[in-house]
């Protein structure tokens, strides 16, 4: 299903790939926008954070990490120690920030943040990483037409889930959770690691288009004034993705290709 907000200011999306005219480049969230890899951040998450909050249940009743709406709303697109955060003090719980190399089983920001990635990288190595056909099919759509393409994740995983999913040589730029560390950049919903994206393609916001599943990567979009955002939904929170900030909802970048499927 598609869904389109009222943005009365928007011009008309007219061209092929379903953007307005003007735009010159695409910037693609990874996780859940072009891999199938949200759910598998999902799954690792609810496990580490439910192994915690088990431990801690002597003194407070157990109640598990709910791996659709807590993930939504406080770790997705979120770096990960922000997802940490996050979601700790959703329930009240104040940790120590700790280091970054900081063991999996230390009881801090980071350790816990490390002990989900211990447990991400199983699940990865298991069952391995898909691209989804629909965005495939699109970025290499946008690029046959000339408009330049990034990548623009929280992940520090990144680099290796795009070449696992045969996807790595798709993109001009690549602004990771490792470029971010690196060049001190706030996570999303900041709009820091789009306009860095925008910056290394050599356009103005306003010529780029954002794709995103996670809220607080449409909010990034938006914060950064881009030219488009894109909200794609796999979970069925299309509602939300516009209420965040998308200019349109589709369930796959498929969607938008070919004039046949374009609206207004
Ligand atoms: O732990 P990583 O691989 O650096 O990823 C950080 C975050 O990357 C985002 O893309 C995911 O939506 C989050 O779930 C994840 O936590």
């Amino acid at each position: 299903m598609r869904t389109t907000p009222d943005r009365s200011h928007m011009t008309t999306s007219t061209t092929p790939l379903g953007l307005p005219t003007g735009i010159r480049a695409c910037l693609f969230d990874m996780d859940g926008v072009l891999t199938q890899t949200a759910i598998v951040h999902a799954a690792a998450w609810k496990e580490m954070f439910d192994e915690y909050l088990s431990r801690r249940a002597g003194s407070e009743p157990f109640v598990p990490f709910d791996a659709l709406h807590e993930y939504d709303v406080y770790v997705d697109g979120k770096s990960r120690a922000d997802g940490v955060r996050s979601f700790l003090a959703s329930r009240g719980i104040h940790l120590p920030e700790g280091s970054l190399d900081d063991p999996p089983s230390a009881e801090t920001i980071h350790g816990l943040g490390n002990r989900k990635n211990e447990i991400l990288l199983g699940l990865i190595r298991t069952r391995g990483v898909e691209a989804y056909e629909g965005s495939v099919r699109y970025v290499r759509a946008a690029r046959a037409a000339g408009l330049r393409t990034a990548v623009v994740s929280a992940s520090t995983n990144c680099h290796d889930v795009l070449v696992g999913a045969g996807i790595d040589a798709l993109f001009d730029v690549r602004i990771d959770g490792l470029v971010a560390i690196r060049e001190n950049l706030r996570g999303k919903p900041e709009p820091d690691s789009y306009l860095a994206g925008a910056r290394a393609l050599g356009v103005e916001a306003a010529e780029g288009a954002v794709f995103e599943d996670a809220l607080a990567g449409v909010e990034a979009g938006r914060a950064g004034k881009f030219g488009y955002v894109v909200g794609v939904d796999r979970v069925g929170q299309a509602a939300e993705l516009a209420k965040h900030g998308a200019d349109i909802v589709v369930a796959d970048l498929g969607e938008l290709l070919g004039a046949a499927s374009v609206r207004s």
